[in-house]
């Protein structure tokens, strides 16, 4: 089998300093052509090959750049373009690419969410009555442009068949085996004309075989493999999974491919045990993922030196592919850039570009000498030493006996005390806390940071934008307002900011969907509260009106999953200490007279681990966080709790136990499927279930909503119901935010004279 290889399964988008992201924003409005666009895209994605190769790495994907998703990059390779943008017209594939993933002012944009346990947002596939087709070889025209341009022999990527229908939508489950059957003509004539192009390795992944799987639908997983590799017998297959330990290892590992990869940092533990108890074919290459994709830590080579040496009792080095555990589509480009951080931080990190530096690392280590070996794992200890002994983790985990975990009183009795108190309409009306982050917003704040803006001027442009959006909230009637988070970047990083223990990068920047890009803060040491973070603005947005303003903080769950999180604590424990700085937080809102305050958990879902036997340890600690976060307040002070992008539809009982007096969630994007949830469930707290979707600038009719609204309340009673839109306002224009907002008011007030009118007759 020859001398060992690294390959890649991956590589980020966006660019050094998010130059893809500026191109993308730029063509959209208008501002560059589209040979422009296409030009300037063609440099950003050899750009990022140059570097892999330049980085020694044996097997450089291809095919994996996108323009937005790759996920929708094979929808429309297959054809599958929904018929609402039929007008769109086939002449554009771009323009009908953007119109599926954006929305037009005709067409919703089709449904956004959660690429497995990741924060990266893929769009849905919508299958509809069409038969999929090859509209073009995305990856065999990668395959061939870095080839020319650069002499690479490229790896193409493909979202595996079996995945690829388990993301879609539109089709019953009864059906899937039918359409799995339409696809593999597909998948065959790709991978043809991939081998007749001299492609030697490709890598198909399938994700889903992670997942908890059924006998049945391992089978059919079996049945594809087989007849894909009938068509292509040259073709060299790396089955890739990531994420977790694959399901069925027996029956992967016996599949007719050349190279299985598997996730050896996250599903370590139950794919050693596999490889121990099956063994691994004589035949195949074991793709290795040994360096964490998920996450910037530089690796600590004793506990790779581990984990080679069991892998070695069982395969040979020599069958080895050496490789990151998942694309590195989910960690930020390069740590060439960053300098501004502590030097023992820095000295901690590896990002994309440094990962692909330690897997040559991790290559020539493999190989090396017991001498050789022990000069550089003295190196790697020492680091590792100095981090653990460092100031950033001195407290080590707060084994708190007084961490009060529930509320003093049942939901029933809070509600009676609520419903007093606060005098609320029928179908109260709200937003989910932030209003549009204009240009000029993040310029203030931009200018503020480089001291370009005293604090004083910064702090008065934030009032003076509160003050316009309170008197908006007035003029629009709604009935418990926010104050819009204008003071913040993100609604994870500006708490990372304020709290001790985290640290922060320039340019660390991932793709959570389309253009839009976050920057996790990184927990290094021991999360503690500071100072207050959030009340002067809520007081000040207070005093301007009469009506409630509600607090708003983010979760501990959301902070946790959203942030570059340490590695030698266990999740849960870090969890528990950021709940208990923001419980601090909470308190010091309530005795700031806030009388309602929101913690906002989206991130609760997509923490969930993706075996379903691993979902209620899980869900114990994420569940008691937020708790922690929220138990010690009074009965009269109504905690909100809001939830996006994810299928909540599984773990309704775990969000009842939260225990929030009101939980809004998304709804829209997926047709109201959460709705029909609570027609077998019962939910005994106030519930506000999106009524538009706010990923788009199209401004929903009253009539939509009311739809929306009517549908939801033949399964929730109307006395717990609130009305809002999906998500935060923040990515939206100001005037289709109005807009939208009065078409949403004027929907609940139609509502409320249609439910008076009832009860009267
Ligand atoms: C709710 N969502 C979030 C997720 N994850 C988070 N960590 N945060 C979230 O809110 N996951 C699920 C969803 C995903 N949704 C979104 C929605 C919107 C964005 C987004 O708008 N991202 C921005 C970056 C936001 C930010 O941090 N801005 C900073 C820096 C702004 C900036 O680029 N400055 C310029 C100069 C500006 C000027 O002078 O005009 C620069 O540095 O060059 C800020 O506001 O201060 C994005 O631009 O992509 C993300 C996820
Ligand atoms: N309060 C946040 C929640 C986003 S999930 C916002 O409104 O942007
Ligand atoms: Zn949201």
């Amino acid at each position: 089998m020859g001398e060992i290889r690294t390959s890649n399964l991956g590589y980020p988008r966006i660019g050094e300093k998010r130059e893809w992201k500026k191109l993308l924003e730029a063509y959209w409005a208008g501002n560059v052509t589209e040979d422009d666009f296409f030009k300037t895209m063609k440099e950003y994605r050899l750009l990022g090959l140059k570097k892999q190769k330049e980085a020694g790495i044996d097997l450089i994907p291809v095919g994996d750049f996108s323009f937005y998703d790759h996920v929708l990059d094979h929808s429309t390779m297959f054809g599958l373009v929904p018929n609402r943008f039929d007008q769109v017209g086939e002449a554009n594939r771009l323009e009908t690419y953007f119109a599926i993933a954006r929305g037009t002012k005709e067409a919703p944009a089709s449904e956004m969410t959660k690429w497995f346990n990741t924060n990266y947002h893929y769009i849905v596939p919508e299958l509809e009555d069409k038969k999929p087709k090859l509209v073009h070889n995305k990856p065999l025209e990668a395959y061939l442009e870095a080839k020319e341009e650069l002499g690479i022999e490229g790896k193409p990527v493909l979202l595996g068949p079996f995945t690829f229908l388990k993301l879609s939508k539109g089709y019953q489950s009864n059906d899937f085996e039918q359409h799995l059957n339409d696809f593999i003509p597909i998948y065959i004539e790709i991978l043809q004309q991939l081998e007749q192009a001299g492609v030697k390795w490709v890598q198909i992944d399938e994700p889903s075989l992670v997942k908890t799987l059924t006998n049945e639908e391992i089978r059919l997983f079996t049945s594809t493999y087989h007849k894909l590799k009938e068509a292509v017998p040259q073709l060299q297959v790396i089955l890739q999974t990531y994420f977790d330990a694959v399901s069925f290892y027996e029956e992967i590992i016996s599949l007719p491919v050349e190279a299985i990869g598997l996730d050896f940092v996250h599903g370590y533990d139950e794919n050693i045990a596999s490889l121990k108890e099956f063994g691994f074919p004589a035949d195949k290459y074991l793709a290795l993922g040994i360096i964490d994709g998920r996450n910037i830590w530089k690796e600590n080579l004793q506990n790779i030196d581990k984990k080679l040496t069991e892998v070695t009792t069982v395969v040979p080095l020599e069958q080895l592919i050496l490789q990151p555990s998942s694309s590195l589509l989910h960690v930020p480009v390069t740590l060439k850039h960053e300098t501004k951080l502590d030097s023992l931080v820095l000295s901690a990190l590896a990002f994309s570009d440094e990962k692909l530096v330690e897997l040559s690392t991790v290559k020539h280590f493999a190989t090396a000498n017991a001498e050789e070996k022990a000069v550089v794992l003295e190196k790697n200890n020492q680091l590792f030493k100095q981090i653990s002994s460092s100031d950033w983790r001195r407290n080590g985990v707060s084994e708190s006996s007084e961490r009060k975990t529930k509320r003093a009183t049942s939901v029933k009795e809070r509600q009676k005390v609520q419903n007093e108190k606060f005098q609320l309409p029928l179908l109260p009306t709200t937003t989910i806390g932030s209003f549009p982050q204009t240009k000029e917003v993040r310029k203030s704040r931009n200018l503020w940071r480089k001291g370009e803006l005293t604090n004083e001027a910064y702090t008065t442009f934030v009032q003076e934008q509160i003050k316009k959006w309170i008197k908006i909230q007035e003029d629009l009637e709604l009935d418990v307002f926010v104050h819009g988070e204008f003071e913040r970047n993100d609604m994870v990083e500006f708490f990372g900011e304020k709290l001790g223990g985290f640290v922060f990068t320039q340019n660390g920047w991932v793709q959570s969907y389309g253009s839009r890009c976050v920057k996790p803060p990184v927990i290094f040491g021991d999360v503690q509260f500071l100072e207050e973070m959030t009340v002067a603005e809520t007081v000040y947005a207070q005093s301007l009106t009469e009506k409630r303003v509600k607090g708003m903080l983010t979760g501990p769950v959301t902070i946790l999953n959203w942030s570059f999180v340490r590695n030698d604590l266990t999740r849960q424990e870090v969890a528990y200490q950021i709940a208990e700085a923001l419980i601090e937080e909470v308190e010091a809102l309530e005795a700031a007279g806030i009388e309602m305050i929101q913690v906002d958990e989206p991130a609760i879902r997509e923490g969930l681990p993706l075996k379903e036997k691993d979902w209620a340890t899980y869900l114990n600690w994420a569940v008691e966080a937020f708790r922690i976060s929220t138990a010690t307040v009074k009965d009269s002070t109504q905690i909100h709790t809001h939830m996006c992008y994810s299928d909540f539809r599984t773990i309704i009982h775990s969000i009842s136990d939260l225990d929030a007096d009101v939980i809004s969630i998304e709804t829209s994007r997926s047709a109201g499927e959460i709705i029909s949830t609570f027609e077998t469930n019962v939910y005994d707290k106030g519930i506000g279930l999106g009524v538009y979707d706010i990923h788009s600038p199209r401004v929903p009719s009253v009539n939509e909503m009311t739809k929306v609204i009517e549908r939801a309340l033949e399964v929730l009673p109307q006395e717990l119901f609130w009305v809002n839109p999906d998500c935060g306002l923040k990515t939206r224009g100001e005037e289709e935010t109005v807009a939208a907002l009065k078409n949403m008011v004027e929907a609940a007030k139609e509502i409320r004279v249609k439910s008076e009118a009832t009860q009267l007759s």
